[in-house]
């Protein structure tokens, strides 16, 4: 058995004769969240030539009724000689830890009886607790007769029970033999058992409570029956059993009902079955799931694994030193690599190296700078190459491996640089996934823990609403761009301050201006009013951080900002060798306060898994078994039926779908193509970006070359709809750079010219920024504006768009309260 469940079930399937007789042991766990989603799968099994496990043991003993169920069959025909009846709803009946019931039915195709073999009674009208009446008036029994339920009548059941239990002896003997004899039973057996109409009703819903087993359809993954086809294999099972049973094994599963029991005693013939009739389906699963298995990633990278690596974790808080000490090793190396988690990182590392007089290169999506003579890199961590070698190697902001989108990249370039040294940098949360990582790939692990070079302390008298108390030096941060420029807006009105602005959305060059501006004492722009962006990467002279809040939207809801990314963003303040060592950190508002001391707190999260995502090779593999699949689905069904070690989930993909099914449309594209379409740096919920993608993935599908076919603005933004359409400009000529860098180069003959309007985007966009005093608006409402020609919507939209109240407006009501405290405590964080 080399892997987990795919191939010791494949060897039973290949040894069935000798498995079946010998029965087998499938003791199988998928654990995590979503079953058959992104969740890992921890499979265990092991053969036993003996007994199956999970399946009852044989010899059975009546007990194994489920006694839950027993007390629903007190007129059963077998036991008490009435009609069988039993309540619809069985799930309340069985053990629900075991038996999580999925939403999956039985194709009803396979669900039709013959006619010969009885109606089934209206399920529905039982539900509504007249099972017994309805049936027995099916019976064509006098309800009314019955009812009165005299004496005689009591007698009369007794002795019918016992005659019944008398005959029961001889079908419960069915639970304890051969499963694989009893299907050969099946499979011989020309006369199909005369049943009553209730009694197949039964039988039924014994399949159909089969088919929404959990529990069976975890178990039919270890013979290679797949989620998809589970209902379609149950449904003909069913045919056949229905179609062959014998009274004895009819007796019995009437006998146990729709019960987990039930399912236990089927399941091992189920097995068989499918094992004759369904080779193929099986082995397309089997070759599915193989070319989807992401267990054991760090055998991906043979020539890291024969190299005896030594890893130094740089393990601290913000602003202990980490990525200094690493990159002085970097420095002193022959050659080295330093692998960054934004573009505007790796650029600050490729100038200050070079500044200290050591040849660097620059390597991003976007741009490839070769220094003449360089024999060291930097370079964003999705572009690092594990066919070159390294002497020493820093990969920052470790703490990445775990992130939803983007750890597989974190986690490829840990796995497969090949590097005598590597330097991570990060915080504590991963250390020990590190650790038992370092295990698995057998290499040499030293931790070197850091302290923040001086304690951060949280101010407790906050700014109590107030933006006139933001003193020079202040970062203030708020969670979305509209909140950014009200702020912004709000603190040049109320004080002399003006203010630098860096967000997410912005060129790195454009953030970089804006950093240069805020760090400069010789200019009035000495507040930084920012997103989480600041938390990563830039070197700035922040005194304070004050958060305008602590909550964001997190594309669903507002949501409270992790305790991570709050210590990350307050961890800014104050850095060594900046104007203001000492760092503070408080809220806005008083009633923030308590959060905020909460989470710089609060110790780091232990991460328990990294992220991964299948390379080209794996999902063109993939795609072999599954021609005829758009990139779309295919991404889907790998998501499904992807195995992953207990340590790795599979990364966030639900943008790349979206790509992939925007390009579905553009006939002529390789699958490689796609492939590397889908992972262009485009904003997916921008539809004017989406369309210039589209536009570039059509033109360069037939093979013409690829224009950037973009006008650029005259001047900067005199408005928020302006700003928003040179962001949008930027990352359309971003785009086209980074398409230039992963496909045929001379299909992307503009570079140059995409070049150059970055360089004067990104300008105008810094000068936008300088001067705007302007409210800001969303995207949406900048659409819906734009693409309507009628006033009167026009107006009724603008009725529609609640702005949250201004700062400005509320600072005059709390101005008027004037309500202070008179002291300013500080705690220690
Ligand atoms: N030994 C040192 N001598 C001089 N300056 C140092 C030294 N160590 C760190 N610094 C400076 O302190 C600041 C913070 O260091 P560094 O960026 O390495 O911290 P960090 O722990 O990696 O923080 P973050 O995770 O926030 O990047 C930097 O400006 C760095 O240049």
């Amino acid at each position: 058995m080399t892997k987990g469940p795919a191939s010791s079930l494949f060897q039973i399937f290949c040894r069935k004769r000798w498995v079946s007789g010998a029965k087998v042991h499938f003791l199988n766990k998928y654990q995590g969240p979503g079953l058959f989603g992104q969740s890992e799968r921890v499979v265990s099994q092991f053969y036993s030539p003996t007994s199956y496990s999970d399946v009852p043991v044989r010899p059975f003993s009546t007990s194994l009724v489920n006694p839950d169920f027993a007390s629903c069959f007190s007129s059963s025909s077998k036991l008490l000689g009435g009609n069988i009846l039993y309540p619809r709803s069985c799930s309340s009946l069985v053990d629900n830890e075991e038996e999580k019931l999925k939403d999956i039915s039985v194709a009803d195709s396979y669900c039709d009886f013959d006619a010969d073999i009885g109606k089934p009674i209206d399920l529905e009208h039982e539900n509504e607790g007249n099972a017994g009446v309805s049936a027995l008036a099916e019976s064509g029994e006098d309800v009314n007769e019955r009812s009165s339920c005299d004496s005689t009548f009591i007698e009369l059941e007794e002795k019918e029970h016992g005659d019944e239990l008398a005959k029961g002896e001889q079908y419960v003997q069915v639970a304890s033999r051969d499963p694989v004899e009893l299907y050969r039973e099946l499979r011989s057996n020309e006369i199909r058992a005369k049943l009553e109409s209730s009694d197949w009703t039964v039988i039924h819903e014994v399949f159909k409570y089969f088919a929404r087993s959990g529990w069976a359809y975890t178990q039919a993954l270890a013979i290679y029956i797949g989620l998809s086809f589970f209902p379609t294999a149950v449904g003909k099972f069913q045919k056949f059993f229905c179609g062959k049973l014998t009274s004895d094994m009819a007796n019995y599963v009437v006998s146990l009902g729709p019960s987990h029991s039930a399912v236990k005693f089927l399941f091992p013939i189920f097995v068989e079955y499918c094992l004759e009739e369904f080779p193929d389906e099986i082995k397309r699963y089997r070759s599915m799931l193989e070319t989807a298995d992401l267990t054991k990633p760090h055998t991906w990278f043979p020539f890291a694994r024969a190299m005896k690596r030594k890893i130094i974790y740089h393990c601290g808080p913000t602003n202990s030193g980490k990525t200094y000490n690493a990159l002085q090793r970097f420095m002193e190396a022959k050659k080295g690599l330093y692998c960054s988690p934004l573009r505007l990182l790796a650029m600050e590392v490729f100038d200050k190296v070079n500044g200290l007089g050591i040849y660097c290169s620059l390597l991003t999506g976007q741009e490839k700078k070769h220094v003449p003579f360089s024999n060291h890199v930097a370079c964003t961590v999705e572009m690092v190459s594990t066919d070159e070698l390294y002497d020493v190697a820093v990969i920052d902001e470790i703490q990445m491996l775990a992130d939803s989108y983007r750890g597989y990249a974190w986690t490829r370039a840990f796995l497969g640089l090949k590097a005598d040294e590597i330097h991570l940098c990060g915080d504590p949360s991963v250390l020990d996934i590190v650790r038992k990582i370092c295990r698995d790939t057998g290499d040499e692990l030293l931790e070197q823990h850091h302290d923040r070079f001086k304690p951060l302390v949280v101010e407790a008298k906050t700014l109590l609403g107030d933006l006139r108390k933001i003193r020079s030096g202040d970062c203030v941060v708020a969670f979305s761009r509209r909140e950014i420029f009200e702020v912004k807006l709000a603190i040049e009105k109320q004080t002399n301050h003006r203010c630098c602005v860096i967000y997410g959305a912005l060129p790195p060059e454009t953030r970089r201006q804006q950093a240069g501006l805020f760090n400069d004492p010789n200019n009035e722009y000495d507040v930084l009013v920012a997103s989480d962006a600041v938390g990563m990467g830039l070197n700035l002279n922040i005194r304070r951080v004050v958060f305008n809040s602590l909550s964001k939207y997190n594309g669903d809801k507002m949501v409270p900002v992790p305790a991570s990314q709050v210590k990350q963003i307050a961890g800014r303040a104050g850095r060594r060798g900046c104007l203001y060592p000492d760092g503070l950190t408080t809220t806005l508002r008083l009633e923030d306060l308590d959060y905020l001391i909460e989470c710089l707190k609060q110790p780091f999260d232990d991460v328990k898994k990294v992220g991964l995502f299948p390379f080209y090779e794996q999902v063109e593999l993939f795609a072999g078994q599954l021609p005829n699949m758009t990139f779309c689905q295919l991404l889907e069904k790998f998501g499904e039926s992807c195995q992953l070690d207990g340590s790795y989930f599979l990364c966030r993909h639900d943008h790349i779908k979206k790509i992939a099914n925007m390009l579905e449309k553009v006939q002529g594209l390789s699958l490689e193509d796609r492939f590397n379409f889908c992972f262009a740096p485009v904003n997916v919920r921008d539809p004017k970006a989406m369309y210039h993608l589209l536009r570039f993935a059509s033109s360069y599908s037939l093979n013409s070359p690829v224009n950037i076919a973009m006008g650029m603005p005259k001047c900067s933004a005199r408005n928020d709809a302006e700003l928003l359409d040179l962001e949008t400009r930027h990352q359309v000529v971003s785009m086209y750079l980074w398409l230039s860098n992963h496909f045929k180069e001379d299909q992307f003959p503009y570079v140059k010219k995409a070049e150059s309007m970055a360089v004067d985007i990104a300008d105008l966009l810094g000068e936008s920024l300088i001067k705007a005093d302007w409210k800001p608006e969303s995207r949406r409402t900048i659409k819906s504006k734009t693409q309507s020609r009628n006033v009167l919507k026009l107006k009724t939209e603008k009725k529609e768009f609640s702005r949250p109240q201004s700062l400005i407006k509320s600072f005059q009501k709390r101005h008027d309260k004037s309500v202070r405290p008179e002291h300013s405590e500080k705690v220690v964080a």
